[in-house]
């Protein structure tokens, strides 16, 4: 049997129960942008280890900003991502907002994104999860206690953070369709009866997952040490510890991009057809 021309057909395919060729290639293709992300995100987390955790920058309300009545990071974020949409950014479907409420419109002429999921994927929004992960969980265990003032530069670049984390986690979606389209007639019983357990149990791969935290931890000792002409190389001192990537992503990485997959199958088996990114999930 050919495989469907787009997204649509193909998930009336699995509400038939018709079989669907596997296509190794694309789950290839996903794989392979999930390990260029964790370059990204394991830059951006050196990035910010740069910084003490600076706590007033998530505690305090800013104050001396007119109109802002949440954190510096909350400005920030909200501030950047009004910026960001005018020029588009979230048309794209790897893109979700934290703060999608009244995001100004895109101001450019909108780039022609393939609609390769389906229509269900653009509801999901974990971002209130990771937000709270990244600030509660996360800072504290990769940062050294302190203050040393520089709240905007800490900010900058939490956004860097944010930004990567919740790309990577909802990069589910299109982790979701691959594995979905390459064996619907495993995966259509499990998303009409809505079985959590069968789906986790279809989406781990527990090789992979262990093969991608030692990648990454390996990723954080290459990019984080200091680098010296010669045979002077500071070995073992980190800028970041390598075994937190490990554990980030064992813990809240890994499992969160798969609550993503598991979430759009609910919303797929609930029948959820009209969908937009200003909701949020939790
Ligand atoms: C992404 C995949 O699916 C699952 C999720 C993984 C992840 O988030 O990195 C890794 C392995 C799988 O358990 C995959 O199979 O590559």
């Amino acid at each position: 049997m050919a495989t469907p021309a787009c997204s649509e057909d193909f998930w009336r395919f699995v509400k038939n129960g018709a079989p669907d060729n596997a296509n190794g290639l694309i789950l290839e293709s996903v794989r392979e942008s999930l390990i260029r992300q964790e370059d990204t995100i394991v830059f951006n987390l050196i990035e910010r280890a740069k910084f003490p955790l600076n706590s007033p920058v998530y505690d305090e309300p800013c104050a001396q900003i007119p109109g802002c009545c949440g954190s510096l990071l909350e400005f920030i974020v909200k501030e950047t991502e009004s910026l960001q949409a005018k020029v588009g950014r979230y048309e794209s479907p790897e893109e979700n907002p934290f703060f999608p409420d009244a995001l100004p419109p895109p101001v450019v002429t909108p780039y022609n994104y393939p609609q390769v999921l389906h229509p269900a994927a653009a509801s999901i929004n974990i971002n209130k999860t990771i937000w709270n992960m990244y600030v509660k969980e996360l800072l504290p265990l990769f940062t050294v206690q302190g203050d040393d003032g520089n709240y905007g530069s800490t900010a900058s670049s939490d956004v860097q953070c944010l930004q990567a984390l919740s790309r990577r986690i909802h990069y589910g979606k299109f982790v979701a369709e691959v594995k979905f389209r390459d064996a619907p007639q495993d995966y259509g019983p499990a998303i009409r009866a809505q079985d959590r357990d069968a789906l986790m149990k279809l989406l781990t791969f527990e090789s992979v997952e262990e093969m991608v935290k030692r990648r990454v931890e390996k990723k954080a000792m290459v990019f984080g040490q200091e680098v010296n002409l010669g045979d002077r190389g500071d070995k073992g001192n980190y800028k970041l510890d390598p075994s937190i990537v490990s554990r980030l992503y064992g813990e809240w990485v890994m499992p969160l991009t798969k609550d993503v997959q598991v979430v759009l199958s609910h919303a797929i088996g609930n029948g959820t057809r009209k969908s937009s990114k200003n909701r949020q999930f939790h």
